[in-house]
């Protein structure tokens, strides 16, 4: 059984921020409304689109609006890697994953459409045996089955799967699927978001060490000199 790496995309994989920053304030000047600071829509960004434009729109004393989401995702998709890139260093840790011989999955709850128009932008769509996005499956993040779903997808087995993440719901979602989260504590949650993890990786460079770590920690074999048991 091959040992899979799951990666949220948003603040793991790669700095998305300055394309949903863009397309937010192109949304907002299109309404008439004033536009963000970075910071403001990094606060935004990890339940989805919908809860982005639902969180920028009610910054400006405005209520959900269908046309307005859908004006979005026409934009942001179209528009996803003019200036996203991956984060320093996640090229060479997913080569050497990937030499170590770990099968790697995208864990997002990013629509679809725009996670492969991302991935695809920026020549990292081939990396990935599988994409669970936000729209994927009946349900997404913190829902452990949207892990599950997408460890499926991928051909891997939650006995020999990590995922890594830099929110809360990547945290609680690997928890209820019973796998261990690595924290990127490069991404967009503050600190207090990695409780529940079983390690912190401040950078990128540092992950292919520590997944295997953290899968024996996890899921400790008789050669390791643990029980055995996996739960
Ligand atoms: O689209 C979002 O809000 C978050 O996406 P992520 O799950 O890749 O962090
Ligand atoms: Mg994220």
């Amino acid at each position: 059984m091959p040992r899979t790496a799951l990666f949220d995309l948003d603040g793991t994989l790669v700095d998305s921020v300055p394309d949903l920053h863009a397309a937010t304030d192109r949304l907002m000047a299109r309404l008439g409304l004033a536009g963000f600071a970075r910071a403001e829509i990094v606060a935004m960004v990890g339940d989805g689109a919908r809860a982005l434009v639902e969180r920028a729109l009610a910054a400006r004393g405005r209520g959900f609006d269908q046309a307005a989401l859908d004006g979005f995702l026409a934009d942001y998709t179209a528009h996803a890697a003019v200036r996203t890139r991956p984060f320093p260093g996640i090229p060479e840790a997913l080569d050497a994953l990937a030499a170590a011989g770990w099968r790697l999955a995208v864990c997002t709850n990013k629509p679809e459409a725009a996670t492969r128009a991302l991935l695809e932008g920026l020549g990292l769509r081939g990396r990935f045996a599988a994409i669970g996005a936000g729209d994927s499956f009946a349900v997404r993040k913190p829902d452990p089955g949207h892990l599950l779903a997408t460890l499926r997808l991928a051909g891997g087995a939650p006995a020999a799967a990590v995922m890594v993440g830099d929110h809360r719901n990547d945290v609680l979602a690997a928890r209820g699927a019973g796998l261990p989260c690595v924290f990127a504590a490069w991404g967009y949650g503050p600190p207090a978001m990695a409780e529940g993890a079983a390690a912190l990786a401040r950078r990128p460079d540092e992950l292919p060490a520590l997944l295997p770590r953290v899968l024996a920690a996890a899921r400790p074999g008789p050669r390791d000199g643990g029980s055995g048991a996996t739960r």
